[in-house]
């Protein structure tokens, strides 16, 4: 995407902090290190062995939207100009999202804000800086695994010092990603493909190490609201298309219970948290859930993972 409001000068400028961020010496980069969400801060992606190939990139997390969200407490505060320049490209992924949202709403005959109304004015925007160091070894260690992304659109910056790094796949063939100066790649992730019941696709994409240079990018993944649950928009249901993705919490309560914690294993499963009522000014809880463990993966008990949606494994 080219027009897309923000400066040249400007995104060069948000590389460069990135930059100058991952120069640092590790002591003054793990200040910033991973808060107490688990999610916000600087750490590198988990390596796994085994048989897989590795992923090999350091990473910051900063959820800059909704403002209040924000964990400032892991924001860098040097280089200087960061908290500024991390800002200033919030406002302008506001924007960008909405009229992107808005354009892909166009594009189905939709009404203007059906993603927009679906997306919710209190999505999130979470950007990730990352570093890939040069590797020795590239046939053997990905930058990032191939996957696709759990946003409905996600707004990649590239280093355009490094003509390749990101590959996507399209009938299953791997196609390099071009970096164009000043231009955003904007990919489609999974709420994108789910809100339009199929017809766009969250891409799979993936990211190779090179033994030459080092590669940073900034990604910044623009989710829906969390209470949202997610469906295809209503005008894109019909005999023809019927419905693919459907919402886990709107089934019947027959098929959720298909699901329901189990005896040996309380932890994994549908049912509904403990309502302790007790003391009188402690609320109660009051909310559908369904636990799954996902990993390890010989842990997981697949019997008792949903077969509908579709998807939903
Ligand atoms: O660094 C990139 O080019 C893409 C990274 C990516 O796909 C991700 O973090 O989800
Ligand atoms: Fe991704």
């Amino acid at each position: 995407v080219k027009n897309h409001g923000m400066a040249s000068l400007f995104l060069d400028e948000l590389l460069k902090v990135s930059r100058q961020f991952f120069a640092l010496p590790l002591e003054e980069k793990l200040k910033c290190s991973i808060a107490e969400d688990f999610f916000n801060g600087y750490g590198n992606a988990a390596v796994i062995a085994g048989d897989h190939t590795l992923n090999w990139n350091d990473r910051l997390f900063l959820t800059v939207y909704p403002e209040e969200q924000r964990r400032l407490q892991v924001w860098p505060q040097t280089p200087l100009k960061f908290r500024e320049v991390l800002h200033e490209f919030s406002l302008s992924l506001r924007k960008m999202l909405e009229v992107i949202l808005k354009a892909m709403a166009r594009s189905l005959g939709l009404k203007e804000d059906s993603f927009v109304k679906e997306h919710g004015e209190q999505g999130s925007i979470d950007t990730r800086f990352g570093i890939y160091p040069r590797c020795s070894r590239p046939d053997k260690v990905y930058g990032v695994h191939p996957h696709s992304d759990r946003s409905s659109i996600t707004v990649l910056l590239s280093d355009i010092n490094v003509p390749e790094g990101l590959h996507i796949q399209k009938d299953d063939q791997w196609f390099k990603v071009p970096v164009i100066p000043g231009a955003l790649f904007v990919n489609l992730g999974d709420f994108a493909e789910v809100m339009s019941n199929g017809i766009f696709k969250s891409v799979a994409h993936r990211v190779v190490t090179n033994s030459e240079r080092e590669r940073f990018s900034v990604a910044a993944f623009c989710t829906p609201e969390p209470e949202n649950e997610v469906g295809p928009i209503n005008e894109l249901i019909s005999s023809n298309q019927p419905q693919l993705y459907k919402k886990f919490f709107a089934l019947p309560l027959e098929e959720k219970l298909n699901y329901s914690a189990m005896e040996e294993d309380v932890y994994s499963g549908y049912g509904n948290s403990a309502v302790l009522a007790g003391a009188e000014d402690k609320p109660i809880n009051w909310n559908y859930r369904l636990f799954r463990t996902v990993y390890p993966e010989d842990q997981r008990k697949i019997q008792f993972w949903p077969q509908k949606p579709q998807k939903f494994r």
